[in-house]
């Protein structure tokens, strides 16, 4: 099973790929359709919009005059949040009946307008928006649906802007051509993305990345944060931390393409009970990896292997490559992978040392993941060293 929020800013073209979607055997849970139903005559939230707003939302036949509530809901934010107040609990009530209701294998398409005004992006495996310049959407809602233009304007201004959108998207799908282009487009991604993405949730199967250099991507920053949110939304307060770490956390620094996240628990056995849930929440256990390559300890010289416990899982995703490591709070590898990081934004030699480091590790590495590594890694021993003078030069003892 696997949910996928769609959403969009009004006439975007949520319907179009929403239609796509459900004819390839999306199960829909449709929020405006719900929104429709919790205030259907003889229901409690109708009563509830009519104490609020007036009689005058009403139409001859008793059922909600809808262009009379957005009327009144739309001209100001006091309004609009006693909207909402009445309407989004009973379609987050009626949503969670739905869901319940989906079969195992489901792949639940979520259609909800106001999905990132309402911060609900990291509970959905994938987020995946509709796009079109504000000014396009107000001509297609004006001309095609013939919406009132200060209302289209009004709505606009109530949702979130394009730049909150970008933001957690982890597809983008452009709708300035022709509704078949974006139809063909949403179609591959059912394709591509969505049903193998929900067989490996199913089977438990990580999805690697490949073994490759690939220059710095400043999309790298914002798929970090994404799938830092979405995992804080998969295991809570099981975590005291979660990091984006690794290459692709460092500006500027070329890294094989695939996002590095550590979940600091408190020991490794909060780490094997989440293995269910992290599964669950799209990124299965690789299966065989129970520790790092343990460093000596620059002060005493002893090596500790059992401080260097770790365990990796990996996104199901097969359109995004990332890494979990879940490590345990304060051990040496979790603190490693924190201090790394940040020597490596802060010293441009060491960056570029590590650059050269990895062309030439994956050179010789021969298409082997576990000789490119291996070929790092004296290089990382001295870095070890290295990362302790410069926390130390810092005044950080940690
Ligand atoms: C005010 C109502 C009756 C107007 O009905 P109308 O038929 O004109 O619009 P409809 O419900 O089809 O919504 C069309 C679009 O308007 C926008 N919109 C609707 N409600 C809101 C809202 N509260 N805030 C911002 N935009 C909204 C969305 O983009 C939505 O897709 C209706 O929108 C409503 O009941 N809204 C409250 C419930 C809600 O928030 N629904 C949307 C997300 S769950
Ligand atoms: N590519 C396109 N070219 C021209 N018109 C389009 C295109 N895509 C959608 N439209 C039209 O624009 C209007 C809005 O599109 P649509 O209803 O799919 O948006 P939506 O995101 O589902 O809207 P809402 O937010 O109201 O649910 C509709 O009249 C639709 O027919």
């Amino acid at each position: 099973m696997i949910r996928v929020g769609l959403t969009g800013g009004i006439g975007a073209g949520k319907s179009t790929v929403a239609k796509t979607f459900i004819d390839r055997g999306g199960y829909h849970v449709d929020a405006d359709k719900i929104a429709r139903e919790v205030v259907e005559p003889g229901t409690p939230g109708l009563a509830a919009l009519t104490e609020a707003f007036g009689d005058e939302i009403l139409a001859d036949d008793g059922t909600l005059d809808r262009p009379a509530l957005a009327a009144k809901a739309f001209v100001d934010d006091e309004s609009r949040q006693k909207l909402n107040a009445i309407t989004h609990p009973l379609i987050g009530a009626r949503t969670q009946e739905l869901l319940d209701a989906a079969p195992e294998d489901a792949i639940i398409i979520q259609d909800i307008p106001l999905l990132v005004e309402n911060h609900t992006a990291p509970f959905f495996h994938l987020v995946v928006i509709v796009h079109v310049d504000a000014e396009e959407r107000v001509r297609r809602l004006t001309e095609f649906r013939g919406m009132p233009e200060a209302d289209a304007r009004a709505r606009i201004a109530a949702q979130a802007t394009d730049e909150q959108r970008r933001a957690v998207a982890d597809v983008w799908l452009d709708n300035s051509g022709t509704p078949e282009q974006l139809a063909v487009a949403a179609a591959a991604v059912w394709a591509e993305r969505l049903v193998p993405f929900e067989a490996n949730i199913r089977s438990r199967t990580p999805v690697r990345g490949p073994l490759t250099l690939a220059d710095a991507d400043p999309e790298w920053a914002a798929a970090g944060t994404r799938l830092v949110n979405r995992l804080w939304a998969v295991v809570g307060d099981k975590a005291s931390a979660i990091d984006h770490i690794g290459s692709t956390a460092v500006p500027g620094l070329i890294a094989e393409p695939t996002i590095d996240i550590q979940v600091s628990v408190a020991d490794l056995s909060v780490a094997d009970a989440l293995t269910d849930t992290l599964a669950d929440g799209g990124f299965p256990r690789v299966p065989g990896v129970e520790g790092d390559n343990p460093k000596p300890d620059p002060a005493t010289g002893s090596v500790d292997v059992g401080l260097w416990g770790k365990r990796l899982h990996a996104s199901a995703d097969p359109g995004r490559a990332v890494n979990v490591h879940l490590r345990a709070a304060g051990s040496p590898g979790g603190r490693f992978a924190v201090d790394f990081r940040d020597w490596l934004r802060d010293d441009a030699a060491a960056r570029d040392e590590y650059a050269a480091l990895k062309r030439q590790a994956l050179d010789t590495a021969d298409g082997d993941a576990d000789r490119y590594v291996a070929g790092k890694e004296p290089w990382f021993d001295q870095a070890y060293r290295r990362i302790a003078a410069w926390k130390a030069g810092r005044g950080d003892n940690r």
